[in-house]
């Protein structure tokens, strides 16, 4: 009966779920420590008798518990097992796969590290008494699978006796995704939340917060009718109740679920897998909200209810369909923010400001990163799309500010954020350390903003790119490219360049400059074979060729290519117009991140056998790069060998190299032949006491371009390492080629540091 099918549901046998779990180390923790411990020195300040100096100083100000032990940054995630997820009361032991996934997606999206606690008890004093005193070793609670009423009870119990964040996730988590989310169902609806009619069915501890942050909103206490395993919860009904459901008992003549969703708006499920019908949802009004949140099945799936309408907005809880309503949007954050401030609780403000940063958010435009983490097809805000994918990488800079200020505005932050743009890059870079590497570049080109060209201005994601490269204040941005194709693609992806302070569309056959950068062209390739034609239509026709001329010409300060076509076809052309800086020579350098580590390596690009004088031109212009990105360069020329051992023929140019650089007293740390392993790790390095390398390198000068491309591309795909590059360095203008494909994010990066002059 209709055509909007639900996507295509991933799947997985059952086997699967279990060998995911018992592969290799069971489980998916590991705890992993943060300073070294591999001498007697790390031993004796890590423990006795070093650790008795933080112990004693924490004794005389317990605020610096913050300082010298993990406590900032740890969560406990809590429960007793009595309510895992939908399957009910399976007991303490069971809840911990649940548990340790929490606690896993504390550190996959917040970078907060959390610790599982399965509690063996059913007593609510019990377990109070087995949460309350653990205050000392965690910044805060997090209170997991708690079946209500007692989760209701042993949360403000919890919350009164101690003096960090004590969140039951199962209730406010879910009510904040719910919240964000229906604001958003309700706009696309045209609905008024006044005139809403919201069925809630199950009256436990996801139900009766969801119910009360949504009267919260506007919605009105009239039109909300909540569900349990009884029915309708109705004024006057004895059976089941508890004081919570009682609070929110309306007159009515409902008594069944059925009764109750004949004509009504919106359907939140917080109950069991289908108790939600078909027929239930043919009785309900036009264009009518289904939140299905059940876990790990719905009360009704998107599959059913397709079935029987087609003007449903469908929300399940679950990864594997579109609108994933599930508290995994709020509580890495939610934490994340009130860890930040160390905030003394989580309080109603703290959780509003998540609930309207969430519903904004999926009303933004959707970088590239999150298109992957849909399968490649770009979300927009709509009924497919009305709250943000877990996988969003803007997630941690928008929800945590957003309660990190509202826990300062009503004074519960302890320690306030200073400044908030600071913070952000702070929290990006908790997700991705290519931010913090790439801070100084971004903060600089925001103090010099700069006109960057993008050659590809007819595709999407060089749209999206330079927009993105406006709108974080970096400067303006100059599209190449025929103006209707450019505003096509941009309307087709849904962005609006139109009137955009910032954004220019250059069209190279219509450029009042043609003349003059044509003739610029002929003077320099007149003596090379080229035509003044071949020019004219080099500067009209191909992109490259005339952004170049525009940064040759001044009229823009640098240029990005490189998304449509190979590496070296773009070096070529833009080689055509622009030379090497005087007295340099243009080599590719490479920057592997990976968190915690940046090594550059050299030459990535250029010279495919470089000779010794050859190394040593790498290496003085790779150490330039390390100098700009604020590093004190400390350069390896390396070899298959270390300091002449193995012997071999083909280490001996290096050799030859440092003595070149020894002759032109170079003043940066170098030294070579060395093997890759101890030019890197301090232990062997240690093993090399002669060496003029003090600490490990941060510069890599490869002895041949293939070991350089190999092991670059070998790191990127291997490892949990970002290769950013090779950036082209030693071009008398500032030009930056991304690889083949490249998506906006890489491209913003790149047009970044082609503005900063990364290549000198
Ligand atoms: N998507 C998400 O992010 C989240 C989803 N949830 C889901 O919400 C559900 C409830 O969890 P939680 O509140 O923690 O559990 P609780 O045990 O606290 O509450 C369960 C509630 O559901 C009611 N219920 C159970 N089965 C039915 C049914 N067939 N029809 C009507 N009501 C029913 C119970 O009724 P009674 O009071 O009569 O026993 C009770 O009120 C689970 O499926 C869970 O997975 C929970 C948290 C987050
Ligand atoms: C998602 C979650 O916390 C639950 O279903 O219990
Ligand atoms: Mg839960």
């Amino acid at each position: 009966m209709t055509d909007r099918k639900p996507k295509t549901r991933l799947t997985y046998t059952d086997q699967e779920a279990l060998n995911f779990h018992s592969r290799g180390r069971p489980g998916k923790l590991e705890v992993i420590a943060t300073k070294p411990m591999t001498t007697q020195r790390d031993l004796s300040l890590a423990y006795s008798p070093g650790v008795a100096v933080p112990v004693r100083a924490i004794h005389d100000n317990p605020a610096l518990a913050y300082d010298y032990t993990a406590r900032s940054n740890l969560v406990a995630v809590i429960t007793n097992g009595t309510a895992i997820l939908g399957l009910g009361n399976l007991g303490a032991l069971a809840s911990k796969p649940v548990m340790e996934g929490k606690a896993v997606l504390f550190k996959r999206f917040a970078d907060i590290d959390a610790f599982d606690l399965e509690v063996d008890t059913q007593d609510v004093e019990e377990f109070i008494n087995a949460v309350r005193y653990l205050g000392p070793t965690f910044g805060g609670i997090n209170l997991e699978d708690i079946k209500a009423p007692e989760c209701f009870v042993i949360e403000a119990r919890l919350k009164e006796l101690m003096d960090i964040p004590v969140f039951h996730d199962d209730q406010h988590g879910t009510a904040i995704i719910a919240a964000a989310g229906i604001i958003n169902a309700l706009h696309l609806t045209g609905r008024d939340i006044a005139d809403t009619r919201l069925v809630v069915n199950g009256a436990g501890a996801a139900g009766i917060a969801s119910v009360e942050l949504a009267k919260g909103l506007g919605f009105r206490s009239e039109n909300v009718i909540l569900c349990d395993t009884k029915g309708v919860i109705y004024k006057g009904r004895a059976e089941g109740m508890n004081q919570w459901k009682s609070a929110h008992a309306v007159e009515t003549d409902a008594r069944t679920l059925a009764e109750a969703v004949k004509g009504a708006d919106v359907f939140f499920g917080l109950s069991a897998k289908g108790a939600l019908t078909p027929e239930m949802v043919a009785s309900m009004a036009d264009n009518p909200i289904i939140f299905a949140m059940a876990n790990p099945d719905p009360e009704i799936t998107p599959e059913e209810v397709a079935k029987v309408r087609d003007d449903a907005i469908m929300a399940t809880g679950r990864s594997d369909y579109p609108n994933q309503i599930n508290n995994v949007l709020g509580f890495p954050y939610i934490f994340r923010g009130a860890l930040d401030v160390r905030a003394t609780t989580i309080n109603m403000e703290m959780k509003t400001a998540a609930v309207h940063a969430l519903a904004q958010l999926a009303r933004e435009d959707v970088p590239d990163e999150v298109a992957a983490a849909y399968d490649g097809a770009r979300p927009r805000f709509g009924r497919d799309y009305i709250i943000p994918a877990p996988f969003d990488p803007r997630l941690i800079h928008v929800v945590p500010p957003a309660v990190a200020l509202a826990a300062a505005e009503t004074g519960v932050a302890r320690q306030p954020i200073g400044s908030m743009a600071a913070y952000k890059t702070q929290l990006s870079a908790r997700r991705d350390p290519v931010v913090s590497v790439l801070n100084t570049v971004f903060e600089r080109v925001r103090r010099f903003p700069k006109r960057v060209v993008f050659a590809e201005g007819e595709e999407e994601a060089v749209i999206r790119a330079a927009l993105s490269y406006v709108h974080q204040g970096l400067g303006s941005a100059i599209l190449v490219g025929r103006e209707e194709r450019v505003r096509e693609t941009a309307a087709a992806a849904g962005l609006d360049i139109d009137g955009r302070a910032g954004i220019e569309i250059h069209n190279a056959a219509r450029s009042q400059h043609n003349r003059l950068y044509t003739q610029f062209l002929y003077q320099r390739l007149q003596r090379r074979g080229y035509l003044l034609r071949d020019c004219q239509r080099l500067i009209n026709q191909d992109r490259n060729h005339f952004a170049a001329a525009m940064v040759a010409h001044g009229d823009a300060d640098a240029m990005v290519t490189g998304v449509t076509r190979n590496y070296h076809t773009a070096l070529e052309d833009v080689l055509r117009v622009i030379d090497a800086r005087p007295g340099h020579r243009i080599i590719g350098v490479s920057i592997a991140i990976t968190r915690g580590r940046t090594v550059l390596i050299a030459d990535t690009a250029i010279t495919e056998f470089p000779s010794a004088e050859d190394l040593a031109v790498i290496a003085t212009e790779a150490a330039g790069v390390a100098r700009r990105l604020g590093y004190d360069p400390r350069v390896a020329l390396l070899a298959f060998a270390t300091f002449g051992q193995p012997r071999g023929d083909r280490a001996t140019h290096v050799q030859e190299a440092v003595r070149i650089l020894d002759r032109q007293r170079a003043r940066f740390e170098y030294d070579g032949e060395i093997s890759a392993d101890v030019a890197l790790n301090p232990e062997l390095l240690a093993l090399y006491p002669f060496s003029r390398l003090k600490e490990p390198a941060n510069v890599l000068v490869m002895p041949a371009l293939h070991s350089a491309s190999i092991s670059t591309h070998m790191l990127q795909e291997l490892g949990a390492t970002t290769v950013v590059g090779p950036l082209i360095v030693g071009l008398n203008k500032p030009v930056q080629i991304v690889p083949l494909g490249a998506k906006d994010v890489d491209i913003v990066n790149i047009a970044a540091l082609a503005a900063y002059n990364i290549g000198g």
